[in-house]
């Protein structure tokens, strides 16, 4: 298949797929920043960037919208994610953020969004090197402006900025197959409220099996059972920063997290980011950490429901507690908060507990890829440890 954009870009080319003589880690060197493009790409004459401010309501709303009419759907055009506000205000300014790096396009006559790119920094550590990139995420064109090789302007345009912060990797998923995946997952998902699930064509009836025999599989409990499991709070952050990064530290792709990114990723944020702890009965000691994102999805062209409230699983920690039972104890707080389904992917330990708390896999996959950086092998899921919002 031809990559037009993706054949000229520093990243793995398929033709080099198994080539061991090509060396590990960056595929082109820094540029001197006086050499980096100082102006903006050129658009079609009718469009113009706009840097998005997204701290005002105004300009947020305006990046929302075109994300909740124009972003990504599934593979039958049943969903499409719906991110909040709060949400990207959250996602978009991680510590050090580059307000330059919230791009948009829009029609220079009537001042309509009509595309938009983001890039925050993150310290991404890859096997032995702690690298800073720029995770790069929301690349979203109007549907009516497809096909107009907008989007690799945008990529240029967004390693441009990034290239002026002396920043030369990034990390990015997709859903499609680019040049070249450093690892391909697979999601699945959890019913938490299987009549609706079912109501809205996401799932179906198991084969002999009633509607109400289906509620009562999915039922869980009504309170968690982990002795100390409480949710995070400020305090808490030392104890959670030392659990995620020793945790962490087994996977050969991972964020290098520090406390004020902890603080920011994981101090719970209503209908946003949701953590937990287990803080021991006897020893007050912190052992295990798990979390979740909330990303809603519009549900296309059905009169009865809009929205399927949607968790997604982040990043867990159990060194006490066994994984499951603590990942049963998130479906349990999932699903007081009223979440439809539990998603997940197939990365770090999270297999280990799919099974047993009767996850099913969905047909879809989701690619990671490094941006000027060559690993010689692709990973398993299982060696990732890094979740995208
Ligand atoms: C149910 O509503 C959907 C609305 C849009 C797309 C999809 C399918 C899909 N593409 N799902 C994922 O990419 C996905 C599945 C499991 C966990 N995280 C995911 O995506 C995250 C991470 C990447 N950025 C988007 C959110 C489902």
């Amino acid at each position: 298949m031809r990559h037009k954009f993706w054949e000229t870009q520093p990243v793995g080319q398929f033709e080099d797929t198994g080539d061991t003589s090509l060396p590990e880690g960056p595929i082109e060197p820094p540029t001197p920043l006086s050499e980096v493009k100082q102006e903006p790409y050129n658009l079609p004459n009718l469009y113009e960037w706009i840097t998005c401010d997204i701290d005002p309501e105004e300009t947020c709303a305006e990046v929302c919208n075109l994300l909740n009419h124009n972003y990504v759907e599934d593979d039958k055009n049943m969903f499409r994610f719906a991110y909040s506000k709060e949400f990207l205000r959250w996602a978009l300014r991680p510590p050090g953020y580059c307000k330059s790096w919230h791009i948009g396009v829009r029609v220079k006559s009537s001042k309509k969004l009509v595309s938009f790119i983001a890039g925050v920094p993150a310290r991404i550590r890859v096997r032995d090197n702690v690298v800073a990139m720029a995770e790069i995420n929301f690349l979203c064109v109007h549907k009516k402006l497809r096909s107009k090789r907008l989007a690799p302007v945008m990529i240029k345009e967004v390693t441009r900025r990034v290239h002026l912060e002396n920043i030369w990797q990034a990390a990015y998923t997709a859903g499609v197959v680019l040049p070249t995946p450093i690892s391909s997952c697979l999601y699945w998902h959890r019913s938490l409220n299987p009549k609706k699930l079912i109501d809205i064509g996401f799932s179906r009836l198991g084969a002999g099996m009633t509607m109400s025999r289906t509620i009562k599989l999915y039922k869980l409990p009504d309170s968690t059972s982990t002795p100390g499991f409480r949710k995070m709070e400020l305090h808490d952050v030392p104890a959670v920063t030392r659990l995620l990064r020793s945790y962490l530290n087994q996977f050969e792709v991972a964020p290098d997290f520090d406390e004020i990114d902890v603080e920011h990723s994981f101090l719970p944020k209503e209908n946003v980011v949701d953590s937990y702890v287990v803080e021991s009965p006897e020893s007050h000691k912190i052992t295990d950490f798990c979390s979740f994102y909330s990303l809603p999805s519009s549900i296309l062209g059905n009169q009865k429901y809009s929205i399927l409230k949607a968790a997604h699983s982040f990043y867990n920690v159990a060194t006490e507690t066994p994984l499951r039972q603590l990942m049963n104890d998130v479906l349990i707080v999932a699903k007081q908060k009223d979440y439809d389904e539990f998603n997940a992917l197939d990365v770090m330990q999270n297999v280990t507990f799919f099974e047993e708390l009767k996850f099913v896999p969905l047909d879809g996959n989701l690619h990671y890829y490094l941006y000027n950086y060559r690993l010689k092998n692709a990973l398993k899921p299982m060696e990732l440890g890094l979740v995208l919002v």
